[in-house]
């Protein structure tokens, strides 16, 4: 009995390990050693990312450094990574709302912790180790969307667009400040802004560090939705604005994102495969089941 739960848990913790290396995209074949910017990012402490996973399958992820702005120390890093673990084997999640605490979304990384990761071969591991984790969180078998209240700067503004979608709330901006710190954006957030809003406009707002207000955020479709409310009200009004996109099973939802995904990321001979295997999962499975039973007609 004890060997077979023991072997039991090897092949979960193998699963996630082949998993995380699946979704990431940089590994030791790179040159990326995680252990050792780990041990380095640990040595910058304070704040924290607290996940909260919701009974009707709903995630909420804060950002929480109320005192830096939401700043990202090393710790907060790490925690990041180890919450995309969590996320992806969440078996009935459907959605997910990243925030900030304290109503401001996040000032990018924690300039303190920056200074002392100044020689550009720990600014390139650093830069790994977020691309990998953003980019994992855009792999997310989740629909996630990023609730902006206050300031997304810096690299607050990277992580909003590893969000499938972006809600700001009234007076919020969103702001690549990195020219102003001698830098480019290094945790992807200038390939995804270039696929949100096309190199024209990318090119724009990296090259001017303009204030993103929503409305400009809307009209260039950065953001999806502008909101009404602030403060706590503002994740309530998430909450709603997700409700209408992940109704119907988590196993639906998931699929759906996976399909998504693969027209995102692929070529298109390879989605259409990717989109039929996908389709396989879901074809006579449960939801399918019940909605033929009730001959759902779409009026
Ligand atoms: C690839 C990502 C990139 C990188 O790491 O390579 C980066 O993200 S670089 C960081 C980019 N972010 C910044 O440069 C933000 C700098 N901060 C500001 O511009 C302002 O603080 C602002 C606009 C966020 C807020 O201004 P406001 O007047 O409303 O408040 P305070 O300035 O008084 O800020 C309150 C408190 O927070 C501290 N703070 C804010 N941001 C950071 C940060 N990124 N790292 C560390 N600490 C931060 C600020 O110093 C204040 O603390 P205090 O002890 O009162 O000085």
């Amino acid at each position: 009995m004890a060997i077979s739960v023991w072997r039991c848990s090897l092949t979960r913790v193998r699963a996630m390990w082949l998993n995380k290396r699946c979704l990431s995209l940089y590994n030791s074949s790179h040159g990326f050693n995680e252990t050792e910017i780990k041990e380095k990012l640990a040595n910058f402490p304070g704040g924290s990312v607290d996940l909260t996973k919701g009974a009707n399958g709903i995630a909420e992820l804060c950002v929480n450094n109320s005192s830096r702005m939401n700043a990202f120390t090393g710790t907060m890093m790490i925690q990041l990574e180890e919450q995309m673990s969590e996320l992806e084997s969440w078996q009935d999640g459907k959605g997910l709302i990243v925030y900030g605490a304290g109503n401001t979304f996040c000032s990018g990384s924690d300039l303190k912790a920056v200074k002392a990761i100044s020689s550009p071969q720990e600014g390139i591991m650093m830069c790994m180790f977020m691309q990998n984790t953003l980019t994992r969180l855009q792999r997310l078998p989740l629909i996630s969307v990023a609730l902006v209240q206050g300031k997304a700067l810096g690299g607050g503004s990277e992580l909003c667009t590893a969000c499938d979608f972006r809600l700001m709330a009234p007076e919020s901006e969103i702001r690549f400040v990195h020219k102003q710190m001698g830098l480019v954006p290094g945790w992807g957030g200038a390939a995804r802004l270039i696929h949100l809003i096309g190199s024209r406009n990318a090119f724009k707002l990296l090259s001017s560090t303009a204030k993103v207000d929503p409305e400009y955020a809307l009209k260039i479709g950065l953001a999806d939705e502008v909101l009404n409310c602030v403060d706590d009200r503002s994740l309530e009004e998430a909450h709603k604005w997700l409700s209408t996109y992940t109704k119907g099973s988590p196993a639906v939802n998931r699929a759906l994102k996976k399909v998504i995904l693969s027209g995102r990321e692929q070529k298109l001979e390879d989605a259409l495969r990717t989109e039929k295997d996908i389709f396989g999962t879901v074809w006579g499975g449960p939801a399918n089941l019940e909605a033929l039973s009730k001959a759902a007609k779409h009026k």
